[in-house]
């Protein structure tokens, strides 16, 4: 059974739509079919997951909402019209991309001194987001000398130092260990609550979505298409509590079950676009 206390849950449903891709194509040069009909709404606050398997056009999804590719079909209707500044949109990758000659602060100051700000102007935002990822201390430190988890909160508080509207996440936790993962999902959820921007996250992980989101949309295969969405009714915050909760393991249960179905759909599909 799903928890009782859904008050606490993002009211999705009441928000309003920040983003909607209506009938979104895109193919590649090549032939590639990345991309098909995909409709689907993302609201204000929204911690929203892009579920699938390999080569179902999550990272394609990403970079169209992210302004960094277009379609070439269908429309992305960004609230107020126009899309949004790129200035807020924070983007992390699974490879945090740090300059590797600057220290964390300077790496953290990039985006601000992009935007002509002194590193002395920038100094109280870029110490507060610091603090936010728990890297107080480490501020001259350089990249090699951090651990991968680390070097992850880097990129994540370089990507939210401008406090974008909305923070798109390719697989950033995927090349961590287990428990680094965890401590950064919670820690991620915890700047997610305080701070109310909205996040599209891709992952692999079932676990990670159901634990981490309040909808999990579902993507299938050849060609790229949302296959099912899921709502996780779950409340925040979510903790250790929650992880090893009968609710956690029963919304991952179901949200596995989808999956699979996805990926049945994609077998039997005659829509190989390869
Ligand atoms: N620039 C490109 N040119 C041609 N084909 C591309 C390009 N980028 C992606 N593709 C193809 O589009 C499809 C979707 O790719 P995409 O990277 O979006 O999937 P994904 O779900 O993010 O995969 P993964 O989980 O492996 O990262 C794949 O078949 C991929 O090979």
């Amino acid at each position: 059974m799903m928890r009782e206390q859904v008050a606490q849950t993002p009211a999705s449903d009441m928000a309003p739509t920040l983003l909607a891709l209506r009938g979104v194509g895109k193919v590649f040069s090549n032939g590639v079919t990345a991309l098909s009909d995909v409709d689907l709404t993302i609201r204000e606050g929204d911690f929203l997951s892009l579920l699938g398997p390999s080569g179902c056009g999550k990272s394609t999804a990403l970079r169209l909402i992210a302004g960094l590719s277009t379609p070439t079909s269908g429309v992305l209707d960004w609230r107020g019209g126009g899309s949004l500044d790129r200035a807020n949109i924070g983007f992390v990758f699974q490879e945090p991309t740090l300059l590797p000659w600057a220290s964390v602060f300077d790496n953290v100051w990039l985006p601000l001194r992009l935007k002509g700000i002194s590193r002395a102007k920038a100094a109280p935002a870029i110490s507060e987001m610091l603090a936010r990822v728990h890297l107080t201390g480490f501020e001259d430190a350089v990249p090699r000398e951090l651990s991968g988890g680390m070097k992850m909160r880097v990129s994540i508080a370089r990507a939210m130092v401008t406090k974008p509207r909305v923070l798109l996440m390719d697989e950033p936790f995927a090349a961590l260990d287990e428990i680094t993962r965890f401590k950064l999902n919670n820690d991620l959820l915890e700047l997610w609550q305080d701070e109310r921007f909205t996040v599209v996250f891709v992952t692999h992980s079932v676990f990670e979505s159901v634990f981490l989101s309040n909808r999990v949309v579902v993507m299938a295969a050849r060609p790229g298409r949302v296959f099912d969405e899921l709502a996780i009714e779950a409340s925040y915050p979510r903790d250790e509590a929650f992880r090893t909760s009968p609710d956690y393991a029963a919304l991952c249960r179901q949200a596995s079950d989808v999956l699979v179905n996805a990926i049945d759909s994609t077998a039997g599909s005659h829509h190989d676009s390869h």
